[in-house]
């Protein structure tokens, strides 16, 4: 299955967190379920992505539940259309508001699973609401307002 970023147009591709054509970034890859309508971006931060020793870097963290959340807000917004899933373009959204708990301390060394859930849905506007899993436990909440990138801004 393909992921959600595999689908932005080449413009909407360069993203820090989410872009498949920035080397540099940390290309989070998230992965959209059409039945359960359930989205998942599982990342293994790097030694050097440390708060204090052992444990994750929040920032790292706000950015997963960013990118992770304009990944499925753009999911929501490709259900719209009549094309199939597996056919780009996706539509790209940007992050209007980000709110994130962290919950407990996450782990630096497992594979952080992000699952998101459409929360709200119009045209143009999605909220997502995201947890993150360390090792099974739920360390971070997230819940974003994405919007549609407006027509003509690129791509
Ligand atoms: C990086 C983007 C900025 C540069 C743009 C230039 C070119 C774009 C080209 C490429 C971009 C490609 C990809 C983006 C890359 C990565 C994405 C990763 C995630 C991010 O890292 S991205 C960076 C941080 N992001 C921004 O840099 C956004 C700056 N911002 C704006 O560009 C405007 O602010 C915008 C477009 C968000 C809204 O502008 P607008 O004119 O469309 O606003 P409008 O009022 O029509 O809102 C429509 C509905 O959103 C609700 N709404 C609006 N703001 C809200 C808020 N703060 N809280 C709660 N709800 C809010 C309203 O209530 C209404 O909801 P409703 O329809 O229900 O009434």
């Amino acid at each position: 299955m393909n992921y959600v970023q595999f689908y932005y147009p080449e413009g909407f591709a360069h993203c820090y967190g989410c872009g498949r054509l920035n080397p540099e970034g940390h290309q989070f890859k998230t992965y959209w379920d059409p039945e359960k309508r359930e989205s998942r971006t599982e990342f293994t931060p790097k030694p050097y992505h440390t708060a204090i020793p052992g444990f994750v870097y929040g920032g790292l963290l706000a950015s997963l539940v960013d990118c992770h959340s304009t990944a499925t807000g753009s999911a929501a917004l490709k259900e719209l259309e009549s094309t199939p899933w597996d056919q780009g373009p996706y539509p790209r959204c940007v992050t209007a508001s980000l709110e994130v708990q962290f919950l407990k301390p996450t782990p630096l060394g497992p594979t952080l699973v992000a699952v998101g859930r459409v929360l709200e849905r119009s045209e143009r506007k999605v909220v997502v609401g995201t947890e993150v899993y360390a090792d099974g436990v739920l360390t971070v909440k997230g819940k974003a307002v994405v919007v549609r990138i407006p027509e003509g801004w690129g791509g």
